[in-house]
């Protein structure tokens, strides 16, 4: 059989006109096939529901411990130790997934709707107090989540700032070596160690997240080595995803007075309506996968050792699974979209993410009968998440 061409592009998924507005570019991929060659990077691009689905499935095939960014492992040193979970593969992937997996269970969250709540309250009632103008990107998105997680994991006050540029130059780093990156190279270094040194034991309260993550080791679920990456992970993926995904549905909403309304008459929506903005503007747009053999996807074969590009955001936009696509759209059953990932990586902290996102939309629709974008929004450019810069916000 003759082997079809691969189609190829030379367009740069990770440069500005796309990272301002991938749509276009998704749009493209799809009609392209279900793979296409990014020549710029010698990767392959997926953008398809049905194989980006069935690559993610597929973790033999497509494997994450030669890291899931540009960067193949099984030549180049990583920038950090690699995380136990994320650039792991079965079996070194088991045991530190089963144990958050454990400690970030909806039961285990319980416990803090209660406090997370009473600070969503607290925080949208000054918010409110000084004025039915501002941007909700530094006053709401990134507010709440700095505000709870960090205490939810255990980590001291001091410092904390650091948290948003590690996620932002980490999410970079997933893609190519380009301005984003260099940009804030010089502060990789006194990030990681800020990082690091907050996931040793003795600087950890007593009764959160990496306490508990520790008491695992203790049992012998993980070993005492194992233990501070683990905290790691929370800090590494737990704040600027949040961040980007309460930003998105705050974007959302804002733009769809119609569902604004409807969910404060149905304030159970919330929960849907997260899932419908993470499926709608795909917080996280991209990671990649390395092929353990000559893998075939379709009618053509991605030789082995080669880096798969994965569209999340391309594929929660595929007509050939979604009605609609484009639209943000409360009554639409979201279940089953990629922007969690999907299969044994599939993102172990979305109920924290769930949680969080409850709990602002709660206090906001109990308080604000109009939600509206008062000014010009800015994306905030990076290479792996679709962010937000500024939403300058009217409530009423
Ligand atoms: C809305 C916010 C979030 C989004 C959109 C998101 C997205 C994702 C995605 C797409 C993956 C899969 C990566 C892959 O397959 O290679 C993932 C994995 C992961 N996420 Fe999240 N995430 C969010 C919030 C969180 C939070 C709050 C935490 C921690 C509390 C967290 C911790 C992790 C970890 C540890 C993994 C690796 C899981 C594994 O490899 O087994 N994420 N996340
Ligand atoms: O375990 C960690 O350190 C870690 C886990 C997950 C992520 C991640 C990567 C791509 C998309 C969403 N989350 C980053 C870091």
């Amino acid at each position: 059989m003759t082997a079809t061409l691969l189609p190829t592009s030379d367009a740069d998924p990770f440069g500005p006109e796309v990272l301002e507005d991938p749509l276009p570019f998704h749009a493209d991929l799809r009609d392209a096939g279900p793979v296409v060659h990014l020549s710029r990077y010698d990767v392959y691009a997926m953008g398809r529901y049905e194989h980006v689905h069935a690559a993610l499935r597929d973790w033999q095939g497509f494997q994450s411990g030669a890291g899931v960014g540009l960067s193949n492992f099984r030549t180049e040193p990583p920038w950090r130790p690699p995380s136990l979970l994320l650039e792991s593969d079965p079996p070194r992937h088991d045991a530190p997934r089963r144990v958050l997996a454990g400690i970030l269970a909806p039961r285990e969250l319980r416990r803090l709707r209660e406090r997370w709540s009473a600070v969503a309250d607290e925080l949208v009632d000054a918010l409110l107090a000084a004025g039915d103008e501002f941007d909700a990107v530094p006053k709401l998105a990134e507010a709440f989540p700095l505000r709870v997680f960090p205490d939810a994991v255990g980590i001291p006050d001091e410092g904390r700032e650091n948290l948003l540029p590690y996620g932002d130059f980490l999410f970079n780093a997933f893609g190519p070596h380009n301005d984003l990156v260099a940009a804030a190279a010089h502060r990789a270094p006194e990030l990681g160690a800020w990082v690091n040194a907050q996931c040793a034991r003795d600087v950890l309260a007593p009764d959160g997240f990496g306490a508990r993550i520790w008491a695992a080791a203790d049992r012998g679920e993980i070993t005492a080595e194992q233990a501070p990456l683990v905290v790691r992970s929370l800090l590494s993926a737990g704040v600027d995803t949040t961040v980007q995904a309460l930003a998105t549905v705050l974007h959302a909403f804002a733009t769809h007075p119609e569902h604004w309304r409807r969910l404060r008459a149905e304030p159970q929506l919330a929960r849907v309506a997260f899932d419908e903005a993470i499926r709608w503007g795909s917080p996280v747009q991209t990671f990649f996968r390395t092929a353990t053999t000559d893998v075939r996807v379709g009618d053509a074969v991605i030789p082995d050792g080669k880096k798969i590009l994965m569209f999340l955001a391309s594929a929660n936009h595929d007509p050939r699974r979604w009605t609609d696509p484009e639209a943000f759209d409360l009554s639409r059953d979201p279940s089953g979209h990629l922007g969690f990932g999907f299969g044994i990586h599939q993102c172990v902290g979305q109920h924290v993410a769930r949680l969080e996102a409850e709990c602002l939309l709660d206090a906001l629709a109990r308080r604000v009968a109009t939600i509206e974008i008062a000014g010009p929004t800015r994306r905030h450019h990076n290479n792996t998440m679709r962010a937000w810069g500024s939403l300058p916000m009217r409530v009423g």
